[in-house]
């Protein structure tokens, strides 16, 4: 009996995570809490890992996840994930883009709203004892202008609660087309004239490279006198002190953080105190609604691909739907082979690579039969590449990969051929599927030859001669290689005596160097290759 998957949980996740993973056929533990040195420590027993942003995966936490298949963020931002390390190590990062978006929305609307009637320190000073009835002064939102940096899922979400509340909204994204912001009912302005005209300003981008300070010192002081700041996407983006200076000037009326820089902040923060200033400790996903669908979506999309190979909201694989995973898995399969003994027969030279296919497999989706195909080759250098890191790999090693489909059937009703090039020459094999998933070798060299890719094998080319095969057997028979299976064709296009002959043999030992190199010595022999499948 095959293994389940194990999955790690490592962050508080709502039960029905669990639930879902051992109803799809995993088993599950559920850890959270721990160090990054107790997880290290840990996570190599694990095939998936499943977090929300507690747990940092680093790329010490990988390198000790010897097993890890997948990692899955019950959320949306993957900034706690070590992406590039997880690509290199062959691990697909899912999220869920949607579980939570709603959620998030409201929290920036609740936000806007706290700022607008100072509802937390009224709420605190009431509470207190006091009865400061004069000293809260709000504004209303309606009819002011809002500011949206980052007009994606949440921020989409939060133009149309902010236009219920008749606020008009303008939006900053560069890539918000002018036919989405019609659609959205948002002008698009640039950042200049968003902080020049903003009443209250609610950041939803990603912390990346180019969002990183977006609002800087600089853009604050550009800001609109009186203006109010929210942040429920991600710390990094405001400069803290900076917005703390524009509090305590007066300029900026009020900011609302449910993230920051470094989380949790230190008990001193600067911030903490500053009149106008209210903060969340991280909550914008936190409802009960959005967490069933994160935990609900996240481990049904990790355990299919751990139990059939599907692949949903990755981002940093292309997608397989369920439905496409069973069908594609033999041609997986085909590919890896094809691709192995390419890699095997030709060594670390291919420059150049076309993955073709025909017939029945031109229906399908190509990119993972030709990560597959790269895989396959280059797992003969190395043991630690897979169809993740493989396209990744060969990228940056300047590898040119082709694809090529042919609606039309030839010879066979589905095809798949590997065209690698070498500074020297040209190497091309095909394989077939026989019924639904009965894979063949059908070409090689040139030569229509049909064999399973399995166990031990010896490739050879040698001039068709007589008495050949009998001295082959001999060669094979004295170092006490059984031949399991042994298939034969002529070099097309002549198929003539005396011209080359192709064997592939099945072996059932393997072997050893002194044997191949004897087969090397044999009389018409110009290529021996012993191959393992
Ligand atoms: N506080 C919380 O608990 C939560 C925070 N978030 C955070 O909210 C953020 C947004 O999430 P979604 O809307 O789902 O993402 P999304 O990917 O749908 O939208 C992000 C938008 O930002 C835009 N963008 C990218 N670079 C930009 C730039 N330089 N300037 C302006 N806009 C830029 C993109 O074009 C995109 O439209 C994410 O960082 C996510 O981590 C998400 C959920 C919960
Ligand atoms: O899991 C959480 O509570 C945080 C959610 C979040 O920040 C995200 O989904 O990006």
């Amino acid at each position: 009996m095959s293994q389940k998957p194990k999955v790690l949980i490592s962050d508080k996740m709502d039960p029905n995570a669990a639930r879902i993973f051992e109803e799809r056929g995993c088993d599950v533990d559920v850890i959270t809490g721990e160090t990054p040195e107790q997880l290290a420590a840990r996570v190599g027993e694990y095939d998936g890992l499943a977090i929300r942003s507690s747990t940092k995966v680093t790329k010490e936490i990988l390198a000790a996840a010897d097993n890890l298949k997948v990692i899955g963020r019950a959320g949306i931002g993957v900034d706690n994930v070590d992406i590039p390390a997880a690509s290199a190590k062959g691990v697909v990062v899912m999220n869920t883009p949607f579980g939570n978006s709603i959620t998030t929305a409201e929290h920036a609307i609740a936000l806007i709203m706290a700022l607008a009637r100072q509802i937390p320190e009224a709420n605190a000073e009431t509470q207190a004892g006091e009865w400061p009835k004069s000293k809260f002064m709000g504004v209303e939102v309606t009819g002011k202008t809002l500011g949206l940096i980052g007009s994606g899922n949440i921020g989409s979400i939060v133009a149309s609660r902010a236009q219920g509340l008749k606020m008009k909204v303008v939006a900053y994204d560069p890539f918000l087309s002018p036919e989405r912001a019609l659609e959205l009912g948002v002008e698009k302005v640039d950042l200049g004239d968003l902080l020049a005209r903003a009443d209250f300003i609610t950041l939803h981008t990603p912390l990346t490279e180019e969002t990183r300070n977006i609002l800087s010192r600089e853009r604050l002081e550009q800001t609109k006198q009186g203006v109010r700041i929210v942040n429920c996407a991600r710390g990094g983006l405001i400069d803290e002190a900076a917005l703390k200076d524009g509090l305590d000037s007066g300029h900026i009326a009020g900011a609302a953080l449910d993230v920051f820089a470094t989380e949790p902040p230190p008990a001193d923060h600067p911030l903490f105190g500053t009149p106008g200033f209210t903060c969340t400790p991280h909550l914008g996903a936190s409802t009960t609604e959005a967490q069933v669908n994160v935990a609900l979506q996240v481990a049904e999309q990790m355990a299919d691909y751990l139990v059939t190979g599907g692949v949903t909201n990755a981002l940093n694989v292309p997608s397989l739907s369920a439905e496409e995973a069973p069908r594609l898995k033999p041609y997986i399969a085909l590919a890896e082979k094809l691709g192995s003994l390419v890699g095997q027969l030709e060594g670390p030279g291919v420059k150049s690579l076309t993955v073709e296919v025909e017939g029945a497999a031109a229906e399908l989706n190509l990119k993972p039969i030709t990560a597959a195909v790269l895989a396959g080759m280059m797992r003969t250098f190395s043991d630690t590449i897979n169809m993740v890191n493989a396209p990744i790999l060969a990228k940056e090693n300047g590898l040119d990969v082709r694809e090529v489909r042919r609606g039309k059937e030839g010879n066979y009703h589905t095809l798949l051929r590997v065209v690698a090039k070498t500074p020297d020459r040209t190497r091309e094999v095909a394989g077939s599927l026989f019924g639904e998933d009965e894979m063949r070798l059908v070409e090689i060299a040139g030569t229509r030859i049909e064999t399973d890719l399995e166990g031990h094998m010896i490739y050879i080319v040698n001039e068709d001669a007589p008495g050949f095969i009998g001295r082959l057997g001999s060669t094979l028979g004295n170092a006490g290689v059984n031949i399991g299976n042994f298939h034969l064709g002529r070099r097309l296009p002549d198929k003539h005596q005396g011209g080359d002959a192709v064997l592939m043999l099945s072996l059932d030992q393997q072997p050893d160097d002194a044997t191949v190199k004897a087969i090397c010595a044999l009389e018409g022999v110009k290529k021996v290759k012993s191959l393992s499948f």
